[in-house]
């Protein structure tokens, strides 16, 4: 069957360093595949490679069996959502941060689709709050819900709950958890946590010195 991300010998090269190399992974549809490894493996640039936030020396990724440089670069980021490491919100209502990419375009928000998504991440009326009055699990689920906004196919999380204290990331990892298997959405999630892995992944790859060592299911990869 095709899967809905392949990646074919991704590599990027910055000044004469290899950060992620020779990387073939295949992602089904509605499945997660965790990308874990030690601090500085690559996962993070692997996780960027994938919408083309940065660009590969080398190889390509295939969405849907089409080569990603063949999607308008706009198009793709909204078919390939990326909730970044930090929230990255900017000043302002959480409205505001969620209907982030109709704001950017001139476009009108969609009201009833900010509710609805907040209400899916558990921030029921919160559309007019301050994004800087919000905690650190609140701040993330709207930057969860500014990705989910524009509706996309694929879900890139970069460390999720890794800014968060142990109760509140059980909650927010809960919720990720729940959103992308009724969504059926794939996602890539990137952890360090294999424990995390393990409760959210169907695949695992780990990652070491910018290459994959292993990859599989959690019980073989994590065991
Ligand atoms: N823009 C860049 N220019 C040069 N080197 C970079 C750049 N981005 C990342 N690197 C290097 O690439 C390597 C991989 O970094 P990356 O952040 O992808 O690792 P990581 O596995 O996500 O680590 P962490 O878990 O600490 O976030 C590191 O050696 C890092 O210093």
């Amino acid at each position: 069957m095709e899967a809905k991300l392949e990646t074919e010998s991704l590599t990027r090269t910055v000044s004469g360093e290899t950060i992620v190399e020779d990387v073939s992974l295949r992602v089904g549809g509605s499945t997660v595949l965790a990308v874990v490894g030690s601090s500085g493996a690559g996962k993070s640039s692997f996780l960027r490679l994938l919408n083309r936030l940065d660009e590969p020396t080398d190889g390509t990724v295939f969405l849907d069996g089409v080569d990603y440089r063949e999607i308008d670069p706009q198009t793709l980021r909204r078919r390939i959502g990326l909730v970044p490491q930090e929230s990255a919100l900017r000043p302002g209502t959480v409205r505001e941060n969620v209907a982030a990419s109709d704001r950017i375009r001139g476009e009108p928000v969609d009201d009833e689709r900010v509710a609805a998504l907040l209400d899916r991440v558990q921030l029921p009326n919160a559309a007019e709050r301050d994004v800087e009055d919000l905690s650190g699990g609140q701040q993330q689920r709207v930057a969860v819900a500014r990705t989910l906004y524009v509706d996309p196919e694929v879900l890139l999380l970069d460390e999720p709950t890794s800014h968060l204290d142990s109760e509140t990331e059980a909650r927010v990892e809960e919720l990720l958890g729940d959103l992308i298997r009724t969504e059926g959405l794939t996602c890539v999630l990137v952890t360090h946590d294999t424990a995390q892995a393990e409760r959210l992944a169907d695949r695992v790859a780990e990652f070491e010195d910018g290459r994959v060592v292993a990859e599989g299911r959690p019980e073989e990869v994590l065991a």
